[in-house]
């Protein structure tokens, strides 16, 4: 059937191939199917025992030393056998392929090569994946999705964002009922802060409420102040702010004790406190201090309260959404135990590979050399690791400072009130005139 079909195709082919570039712009998936995936297909089949030998993945099915009458002959065998693999089937953008694994390999052995695949079939980059014991699927990408990226759609579920498209073409959710806090890294103008406009407009209609704590003067997330229902923007607001939600937290514990539930999700909806994501921009700002006794403090006090909300906080509906430049330990002893409770990492272009090693390295190690080939002028491109381990490129949607500023006003008689927090703030901001 699979022959047929590329019988078929390859026709199809020749003609388009007269056609020339203008059907290319118009219909760019017809035409792959047409021309690109052919010569792919073909170059791939033609080619995979040369490149199987080239990349160490073909293997030999004698040893290498041998006996020959009375003399043993060492050295490598002249043809080692290739991998099996699947016919190339196409793809809306590329191509996958199923390889039958040699014995005693494993899929590491691909990652290592996906690179030098990516040079052999001409594409823009090769993934690997093990749906089955013994079998990886090599699905390739022709060109980069995510050069001129299309709008992605999904359905709106509570506590879920659709902030961009996922280099396979679907939708880039951001789902906190799944995975509950998320951690956002990049260099300066890799995308952070648009990203975070994208989420905060996404969340903007929904029944949530949005704690913004933005320590540079509130210069961000200050554009949605409309739509948060509090917003603190120093470190003695945020630790005043945070020490607010802490108490929250046990609030809802009480709740959930009393009703004999082990989630606010378990509750009766008339119970059903307000889910609340508190996001962070430039975590950095909270950490460093200026070695005064006060600003040691309120550092101190600040990393305790956000480990207190990323540890009990998901199934009482208190999320944590942090960005940074570097989210490292090198900002005090707390950040390295806050990270391992960020299950979601998004990685833009970051300036030094130790960056995308901390952001991603815990969670999947084959992202991170994805992460690092990002280029400064890949605006909004990120590497996003979700709930089940799994990684994809990415790229937000761009939402104007404009856009976020008019969808907020718009949503702002939806804005829930959070009197704890809202009079915790007030007393901080006595603090700090008197
Ligand atoms: N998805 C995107 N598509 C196109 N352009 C984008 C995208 N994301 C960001 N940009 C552009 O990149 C520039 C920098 O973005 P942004 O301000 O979000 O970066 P940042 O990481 O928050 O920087 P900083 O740390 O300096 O605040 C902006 O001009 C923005 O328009």
């Amino acid at each position: 059937m699979g022959h047929i079909l590329f019988a078929l195709l390859l026709a199809v082919a020749a003609v388009l191939l007269v056609a020339g570039g203008r059907l290319r712009e118009r219909y760019p998936i017809a035409v792959w199917y047409c021309t690109g995936y052919p010569r792919t297909a073909l170059r791939i089949l033609w080619h995979w025992r040369e490149v199987a030998r080239h990349t160490d993945l073909a293997v030999s099915p004698s040893p290498a030393r041998t006996l020959i009458a009375d003399v043993i002959v060492t050295g490598r065998p002249l043809r080692p056998v290739a991998p099996r693999i699947s016919f190339p089937k196409p793809t809306r953008t590329g191509v996958s392929l199923l390889v039958r694994l040699h014995p005693g390999q494993t899929p590491e052995l691909y990652k290592a090569a996906v690179e030098a695949l990516a040079h052999a079939w001409r594409v823009h980059a090769v993934r690997v994946t093990s749906p089955d014991r013994g079998f990886v699927l090599l699905t390739a990408t022709a060109v980069d999705p995510l050069q001129h990226p299309g709008r992605a759609h999904a359905k709106p579920a509570l506590l879920s964002a659709l902030v961009g498209i996922l280099e396979a073409g679907g939708a880039w959710v951001l789902d906190f009922r799944t995975v509950p806090h998320w951690m956002i890294v990049g260099a300066t103008q890799s995308g952070k802060s648009t990203l975070l406009a994208r989420l905060v407009t996404q969340l903007a209609p929904q029944h949530v409420a949005l704690v913004g704590i933005d320590c540079k003067g509130g210069m961000e997330l200050g554009l949605f102040e409309s739509r948060l229902s509090a917003l603190a923007t120093s470190r003695r607001e945020a630790a005043a702010a945070l020490g607010a939600l802490v108490i929250e937290l046990q609030e809802r514990m009480l709740v959930c004790r009393e009703a004999g539930v082990r989630s606010i999700w378990q509750l009766p909806e008339k119970l059903r406190p307000v889910p609340i994501v508190v996001i962070v921009d430039e975590l950095a700002e909270l950490y460093l201090h200026d070695g005064t006794r006060e600003s040691k403090a309120e550092a101190e006090q600040c990393s305790v309260y956000l480990l207190r909300i990323a540890q009990l906080g998901a199934v009482l509906g208190l999320h944590l959404v942090v960005a940074g430049q570097r989210i490292g330990s090198e900002l005090g002893s707390g950040v390295t135990a806050l990270r391992a409770q960020l299950s979601g990492r998004i990685c833009h272009a970051v300036n030094d590979p130790g960056t995308a090693e901390m952001t991603l390295g815990d969670l999947a190690k084959d992202a991170v050399a994805a992460a690092q080939s990002i280029t400064a002028e890949e605006k909004g491109v990120a590497i996003c690791l979700g709930a089940d381990g799994g990684w994809s490129r990415a790229r937000s949607h761009l939402t104007t400072i404009d856009q976020a500023r008019e969808i907020t006003a718009k949503h702002f008689h939806l804005t829930p009130v959070l009197p704890g927090v809202h009079r915790a703030l007030l007393m901080a901001d006595g603090d700090g005139a008197s």
